[in-house]
């Protein structure tokens, strides 16, 4: 895919919720290899675009294409095997299973189409997934906590086992909903650290951020949502010195 090309495209998408628009006119398109940040005000209407892009809301009009397929109106699963992956605000991991056996099983179901609840009883002959699941782990700093259960993790170790859970399906589109939400700041900086080798690696993301050092640590552009609205898009030096963004969003945080 060349650097240009569009991963995704967000085509004049409306999302209503009762008389409340939480999107109007949203258009955005996301270019190949880039990380590109969502930033806005609480109720601007974020989280709602990226459930409509992964296919857990659907709009009520317009439409999301991904790598130049319509994919509104597909189900979450389908989405998902197509190559969009997303990691959630809360870690959604499987808290009695240890940390490899968490990451064994996105591994599964990417490899066999589907989530496999047997997959646990098949684990042991699986030597190809279970490589894997730890290469990934050691990718993001979990390496030689395999057995650990997952539950007895800390917060920040959790956002880095989901993130394994998310690298071993080998995103095409690699989406995080706040990937640093209730971290320390050292735990904020090593995320930033593993998200800037995971950029290097030419992966194209959407992040979902409140910490403004966060974003403009990562970013190559920046859409800023206010009112269900995009109200700027741009670098992020274009961003940082637009007056509607600090009217609506940066206020005196810059
Ligand atoms: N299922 C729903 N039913 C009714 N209203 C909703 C629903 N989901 C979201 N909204 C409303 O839509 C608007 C946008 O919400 P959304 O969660 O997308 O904003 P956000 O930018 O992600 O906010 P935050 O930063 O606080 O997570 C808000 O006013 C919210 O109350």
């Amino acid at each position: 895919m060349s650097k240009d090309a569009t991963v995704l495209h967000v085509d004049d998408v409306h999302k209503s919720f009762g008389g409340l628009a939480a999107l109007s006119e949203i258009n955005l398109e996301v270019k190949a290899g880039t990380t590109h940040a969502i930033i806005g005000p609480n109720g601007a209407g974020k989280s709602t675009l990226l459930n409509v892009c992964i296919g857990r809301i659907a709009p009520d009009t317009g439409a999301v294409v991904f790598d130049g397929s319509v994919i509104t109106g597909k189900q979450p699963y389908e989405i998902n095997q197509l190559g969009v992956v997303r990691v959630f605000q809360t870690p959604e991991i499987f808290p009695d299973l240890t940390i490899l056996q968490n990451v064994m099983v996105p591994a599964f179901a990417k490899r066999d189409g589907a989530f496999r609840l047997n997959a646990m009883q098949r684990l042991s002959g699986q030597r190809e997934i279970r490589e894997e699941a730890e290469h990934w782990l050691a990718d993001v700093g979990l390496g030689g906590k395999n057995d650990l259960v997952a539950a007895s993790l800390s917060r920040g170790d959790k956002r880095r086992l989901e993130l394994a859970m998310g690298l071993v399906q080998h995103p095409r589109l690699f989406l995080l909903d706040e990937p640093t939400a209730g971290m320390s700041r050292h735990d904020t900086n090593a995320t930033i650290d593993l998200l800037m080798k995971i950029k290097e690696r030419g992966m194209t993301k959407v992040i979902i951020e409140h910490d403004m050092h966060v974003v403009f640590s990562l970013a190559d552009r920046i859409t800023v949502l206010a009112q269900g609205q995009i109200i700027a898009d741009g670098t992020p030096e274009e961003v940082r010195g637009n007056p509607k963004v600090q009217e609506a969003y940066l206020g005196g945080t810059h």
